[in-house]
């Protein structure tokens, strides 16, 4: 059939030619896209489309930023649109309108790179299959759930108060002799913590970032485990910032500048699976050994997140499910649970990380705000300034957690939220053929004037004082960890170790800026990812009765 279809290909045929048609096909595709576009259904207003691509702001690098010009330029009537990478999408800038569109379940139309990158039916984040998704989303969240769990949540408090406590300890031994205060970076700092926190929830074995950190500032050796858990970091900071080549059209990959990057990326993920494959095993052997062990029960263990992934739907399954769908009751493959701790180490850490930094950048930016909540920290922890945070001490810091929701408020690190429908739809007021993608643009909603009273303002009274709520705020004006079924997993877990973090460090420190000018360093592809943070740490001495 092959041989046949060349026989029709002239045999004199000279480069001319074929530039020739390569051309005449490149005039064709250009009249099609632009055919398409001049009798799209409900045209509204936006940038115009580049075909293939969609717009070179793309490859600009903050992809963040441009929207956020885009929202002031396009966002005034709550919906508009754009096209990326030679797909229209729909985006949404008005609370009101997102409401249909949050029951869908699929994020993104499955026609970029996702399946080459081995993510269209792994995991949950970008998973486009919904019998994988929902059979990988059960087990999760059971798995996360049992985290936040009373059986779980000492262990939990212990290990990043223990974390915190050697972290501080090297930002100490940073400090100058001749200076009163510690410079560091926070965001490579908290970084490392949260993938050892992270290591140590999945495994029961922390990772070996923040001592890595601290050697390399020092100029001391680092042992070959260090370097190891290093490169982890490595792999979740690459894929974060270099992600959107991921979704890029099958057609351009080819393209030189792309194909180095696509190539890349998918070295960076090879890399970054084998890590993850090989913890899955290492923990599988473990387990094989405990149950060879035969007193061994799991009912009575704290399980970490990989023994509970591995163990749903065993024969040792401490909470069996009566009931359930067959196609749900079988036990996950290696390849599955890789797929879901991509998930909580990329998708996971990276929020949190973020957010913790920015809580730090606002609270620094507003006195008044910093000193409340150190009032609040006092008061809680007025009988012992060193001991451990625990999850009741969490309960009564209101006023931390309002701080945490308005700087997600203020600079979401979730800005983009997408929804694939594959049925026609009504959304903002038009009837949606099938197959359209709709972005709820959460940084433009949380930001406007519409729901909030001067939403520049970081004011956390907003999220804490039922007399200070805002009045005529509409339900979906603020979803922090987004809704429906693919509401975030791990907003519990989030809570908890942010709520930690912060009461940690604001109790042992006074924290400013260095340079209070500066904007918040981040780089955004679909992610965001805070570069870098620099902050004055002034050791409070302990002395909070005073
Ligand atoms: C401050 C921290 C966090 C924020 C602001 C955040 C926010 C979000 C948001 C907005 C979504 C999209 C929800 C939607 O589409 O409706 C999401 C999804 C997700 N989050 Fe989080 N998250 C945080 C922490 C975590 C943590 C700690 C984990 C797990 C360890 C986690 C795991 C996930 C996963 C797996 C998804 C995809 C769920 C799905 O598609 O079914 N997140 N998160």
């Amino acid at each position: 059939m092959k041989m046949g279809l060349l026989h029709l290909i002239p045999r004199d045929l000279k480069p001319a030619d074929i530039f020739i048609a390569f051309l005449f096909m490149t005039f064709l595709y250009i009249l099609h896209f632009y055919y398409k576009h001049f009798t799209r259904v409900n045209p509204l207003p936006g940038p115009f489309p580049i075909p293939l691509i969609g717009s070179f702001d793309i490859f600009k690098g903050d992809i963040d930023a441009w929207f956020y010009r885009l929202n002031k330029e396009y966002g005034h009537e709550g919906v508009y649109e754009l096209t990326i990478a030679g797909k229209r999408q729909i985006v949404i800038t008005h609370a009101e309108h997102i409401e249909s569109i949050l029951r869908h379940v699929t994020r993104t139309a499955n026609d970029g790179l996702l399946d080459l990158f081995d993510l269209d039916k792994k995991g949950l984040a970008l998973n486009h299959d919904y019998n994988h998704w929902k059979f990988n989303r059960r087990i999760f969240s059971q798995a996360i759930m049992s985290l936040t769990s009373l059986n779980y949540s000492p262990k939990l408090s212990k290990i990043e108060n223990v974390l915190f406590d050697e972290m501080s300890k090297y930002w100490i031994d940073l400090k100058q002799k001749h200076e009163d205060v510690i410079i560091i970076d926070m965001a490579a700092w908290a970084r490392r913590f949260i993938c050892d926190f992270t290591s140590y929830l999945t495994t029961e074995k922390r990772s070996n970032t923040i001592h890595y950190y601290h050697r390399k500032l020092k100029n001391e050796v680092v042992t070959k485990e260090m370097i190891e858990s290093e490169e982890f970091i490595e792999n979740i900071k690459f894929f974060v910032s270099d992600n959107q080549f991921a979704f890029i059209p099958k057609l351009i990959k080819g393209l030189p500048f792309i194909k180095n990057r696509v190539k890349r990326l998918l070295d960076n993920n090879h890399s970054f699976y084998k890590r993850l494959e090989e913890i899955v095993r290492k923990k599988r052997k473990e387990i094989e050994k405990n149950i060879n062990n035969n007193d061994y029960d799991f009912k009575s263990k704290q399980l970490d997140l990989l023994t509970s992934l591995i163990i749903t739907n065993t024969p040792h399954d401490p909470q069996p499910q009566k009931n359930i769908d067959p196609s749900l009751s079988r036990p996950m493959t290696d390849a599955e649970i890789r797929g879901v701790l991509f998930d909580a180490f990329v998708i996971g850490a990276d929020t949190t990380v973020n957010t913790f930094c920015f809580v730090l950048y606002y609270v620094s930016h507003n006195p008044n705000v910093k000193k409340k909540l150190f009032e609040e920290i006092k008061s809680v922890f007025n009988d012992d300034p060193n001991r451990h945070v625990t999850i009741s001490d969490l309960e009564k810091l209101k006023y931390c957690e309002a701080i945490i929701k308005e700087a997600v408020r203020i600079r979401p690190t979730v800005s983009l939220n997408t929804r694939y429908c594959n049925q026609p739809e009504e959304v903002a007021g038009y009837k949606w053929p099938k197959d359209m993608i709709f972005i709820m643009y959460s940084r433009g909603i949380n930001n406007s004037s519409l729901y909030w009273e001067n939403p520049e303002k970081f004011i956390p009274e907003r999220h804490y004082e039922p007399q200070g709520v805002e009045k005529q705020q509409h339900k979906n004006s603020f979803l922090m960890f987004g809704k429906g079924p693919r509401l975030c997993p791990g907003r519990k877990l989030a809570m908890v170790e942010l709520k930690t973090l912060i009461t940690l460090v604001y109790r042992k420190f006074d924290v400013e800026l260095v340079d209070m000018q500066a904007p918040l360093n981040v780089e955004t592809s679909t992610f965001t990812f805070i570069k870098e943070l620099n902050i004055k740490l002034i050791p409070r001495e302990l002395k909070i009765h005073s």
